[in-house]
């Protein structure tokens, strides 16, 4: 069963996003939120043959992992009416079918407005799924981002873009896995631009 078919009649729903959708929801919303979910850290750990890979060289993506210590932090997007159905018929496709995403209801909390959450559905691609790649150093994951490129473009902008808007609109939040990662693909990408032009 499809979101839309449970949600879709529903006449406001909060949407969380925690990778690309912070920084391209690209559905139409009433309102968003910088905030946080309990229970789950962000890993680069989602293998993508489309929007950021191909089959031959699949990118890699965040999800979601279980981890009842750890924290969250994204971006909550309100849609309301005619709204819930167009943005969950969109991420059906772009983040189901085309990114084996699957949808779970949890708390979220808006960073500056007190202690009580709202629902808020989320896209996760759990371990068993197909395109799961698991957990590697961010030296190894560095390299696959620095070295991919799909469909909607290259793997680091995707990268690049999450590190910005955690720098800019979560700045007291230290992602040490984000950043280690971009450190690594950042030094990967140029030392191997500069080895090519190097012996051009
Ligand atoms: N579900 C996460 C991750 C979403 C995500 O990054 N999905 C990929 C699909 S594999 C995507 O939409 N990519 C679009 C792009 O790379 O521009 C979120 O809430 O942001």
């Amino acid at each position: 069963m499809k979101p839309q078919d449970v949600f879709g009649g529903k006449t406001s729903l909060w949407i969380f996003g925690y990778g690309s959708l912070v920084w391209k929801p690209d559905f139409k919303y009433k309102k968003s939120r910088v905030g946080f979910i309990r229970g789950y850290k962000r890993r680069f750990w989602h293998g993508d043959n489309f929007h950021r890979g191909s089959e031959a060289a699949p990118g890699r993506v965040v999800t979601l992992i279980e981890d009842d210590h750890a924290v969250t932090w994204g971006v909550a997007f309100e849609v309301s009416g005619p709204q819930v159905e167009a943005a969950l018929g969109y991420l059906n496709i772009r983040e189901t079918a085309c990114g084996g995403y699957v949808t779970k209801m949890v708390d979220f909390f808006a960073g500056a407005e007190g202690p009580s959450p709202v629902q808020a559905l989320v896209y996760i691609a759990t371990p068993d799924n197909p395109l799961y790649l698991g957990p590697a150093s961010p030296e190894q994951i560095g390299a696959q981002i620095a070295s991919s490129r799909g469909k909607t473009g290259h793997n680091l902008e995707y990268l690049l873009r999450l590190a910005e808007f955690m720098r800019s609109s979560c700045p007291q939040v230290e992602d040490q896995h984000l950043f280690s990662v971009e450190a690594a693909a950042l030094t990967l990408y140029f030392t191997c631009s500069y080895s090519v032009q190097s012996v051009q």
